[in-house]
Parts: C-alpha cells; structure tokens; sequence
C-alpha cells in the first residue's frame, strides 16, 4: 500500500490549481506516495464585503490550513507564498518554494486599454494598497475604488462596467488560462510587486522528516533565495500596520537583485531603491535594503501612517 499524502488548500478555483500543480511534481519525484486534496475554507474566503486592508488581520488565508496542519489533519499545506505572514506560528516552518511564475501585475482594462490610454479620472478597481500607491504614483488622476472577491468575481465586475480597470497578478491570470484578459504587463518601473508574488510554498510541520525529504526535491533554489529576500525586506519594514511595500528578486548566476518600494497611500511620497549581492545572503540583502529605505524617507511614511 502507498502512504497517502494529505495535501491542504483553499478552495478557491487558483488555490486548486495550485495544490494540483504541486501534487503533479510531488508524484513525479515520488512516485511511491499517492495523494489527495483537502479543500479548507479560510477566514479571507468567508470576508467579501470589507476591504482586506480594513481588516488588516494577517494571515486570514493561512491560519485554517495552520490549525489543520497542526492539528495533523493535513500533512502540509499550500499556499500563495505572497498570503503567507512573514512570522510563522510556533511548529510550523516552509519546506519548499516551487519554482516561481512571472512575478509582475497585469492591467485587465475594458476595450483593452493600456494605462497610459486610460482617460482622465479612470476607475481602477483593486483593495490592494500596494498597487493603489503605485498606480496614484505614476497617475495622480486616477479614482481608486475597492475591489474584492477571487479573480473571477473581479473580472465580472469588470464586465458589468463598473470601473474602467483592475490590477491583478500576472500569476494568477496565467494558471486560471486567462491571459487573454490581459491588456498590458505591467512594468516593474511603475509597479513592484507583492511580496512572494507568483511563488507557490509548501508550508509543513517542524521535524516531520518524511514530508521535508518529499517536498525538498521540488524545492527551486533561485525561488527560495529570491522570496527570501524580499520576505526579509518585508519583514525589517512593517510594523504591525498596512502600508504599500513592494518588491522584486531576482537571482541570476548565484547574484541576487532585490528591488524594494514604500510608498504612502496617495502616492504622493514614494521611496524606491535597490541592492544587489551574493545570493547565498538573501535574508541579509533583503535587511539592509530596507534600512536603506527607511533613512531615505521611508521611516518618515511609516510614521506618518502609525500617526506619531
Ligand atoms: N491576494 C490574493 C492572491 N494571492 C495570490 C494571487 C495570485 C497568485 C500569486 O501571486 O502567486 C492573488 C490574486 C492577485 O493578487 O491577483
């Protein structure tokens, strides 16, 4: 008999498509398991009418998968590793990052517009700060308005006219097969990404031995250097309150480039930078560009935001 894996998940349409994938790879590198799917709601599934950043209640898409690991009623979870808090509960650490998709944004515009087609005062629908700063940033014109729900929901909005855009992950939009809602890529110039963004982990138990060999060999290295970076980066910045931060690694012959943003929520402020070094130091580089951002006017954005 085979041992049989339990591999947990949200329910959503992307979150099954990535649990699939990642079954697809686990079979392939061990064959002599067999495994199933378990579907888990989560709280962020439940919370459709609030802004996510209103909530602002970290890991609202991991924390039921977390219990049900723990819990042993899962044998590991996937995630989207830009859900994953950059603190993880006590017992619990990621066992792989699988090898990553194109981490940029895509514009998902009516008539297929570009940004810089859009009109005067476009709507652009999105409830994430990150792309909201960004976007107010190169395009002070623009009218934000919150958009919530799972891509699907999100681009039938679109379709019932009401806003002119969204802002959502390339990632996304590709696995569900939907590349040709895709108006324009956007570029790293005008919008960083989310933290993680297109990478897929595997969180699993502390010391389970058998399940850190199975998902260590679809583990990718360059992945794992570049989500590490820009976790570090994350987590040096953020101090218990939603503010816009993005970023972007990328590791080519074992040397890392991490792009790093702050932004304030209008826009109006916006500190970018970026570091790059040994790969083998991701943690480190990911640190020491956020020290540089925060005495280079990114501290100044975080105060303000804590109101001191
Ligand atoms: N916050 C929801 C979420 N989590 C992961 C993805 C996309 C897939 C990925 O980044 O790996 C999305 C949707 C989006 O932001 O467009």
């Amino acid at each position: 008999m085979k041992r049989q894996i339990i591999v947990g998940t949200r329910e959503s349409r992307l979150a099954m498509w990535q649990a699939c994938w990642v079954v697809e790879r686990l079979t392939e590198a061990n064959p002599e398991c067999s495994y199933r799917i378990a579907g888990i709601r989560t709280q962020g599934d439940n919370i459709l009418d609030v802004a996510l950043s209103k909530i602002g209640d970290k890991g609202l898409f991991t924390k039921e998968l977390e219990y049900a690991l723990l819990r042993g009623q899962i044998d590991m979870a996937v995630h989207s590793m830009k859900d994953v808090p950059t603190e993880l509960p006590e017992g619990l650490s990621i066992g792989a990052i699988c090898e990553r998709e194109y981490p940029g944004d895509v514009l998902i515009a009516r008539d297929g517009m570009k940004l810089w087609e859009l009109p005067t005062g476009a709507v652009i629908g999105t409830s994430s700060l990150r792309r909201c700063a960004q976007l107010l940033n190169y395009r002070a014109d623009f009218k934000m308005t919150d958009l919530r729900g799972n891509v699907q929901t999100r681009l039938k909005k679109l379709d019932e006219a009401k806003f002119d855009a969204t802002v959502l992950a390339y990632a996304g939009i590709h696995r569900l097969g939907l590349d040709d809602r895709i108006s324009q890529i956007i570029p790293f110039e005008i919008c960083l990404p989310a933290v993680g963004q297109g990478s897929v982990g595997i969180e699993i138990r502390d010391g389970d031995k058998d399940i850190q060999a199975l998902v260590g060999k679809i583990d990718h290295l360059a992945t794992r250097q570049a989500v590490s970076a820009e976790r570090a980066f994350l987590k040096k910045l953020e101090g218990g309150c939603q503010v816009p931060i993005g970023a972007h690694a990328a590791v080519k012959d074992n040397c890392l480039r991490l792009d790093g943003v702050v932004a304030s929520l209008d826009g109006k402020q916006l500190v970018r930078s970026y570091l790059e070094g040994d790969a083998a130091k991701a943690a480190e580089i990911g640190a020491k560009l956020a020290d540089r951002l925060f005495c280079t006017g990114a501290g100044e954005i975080l105060r303000e935001m804590r109101g001191e």
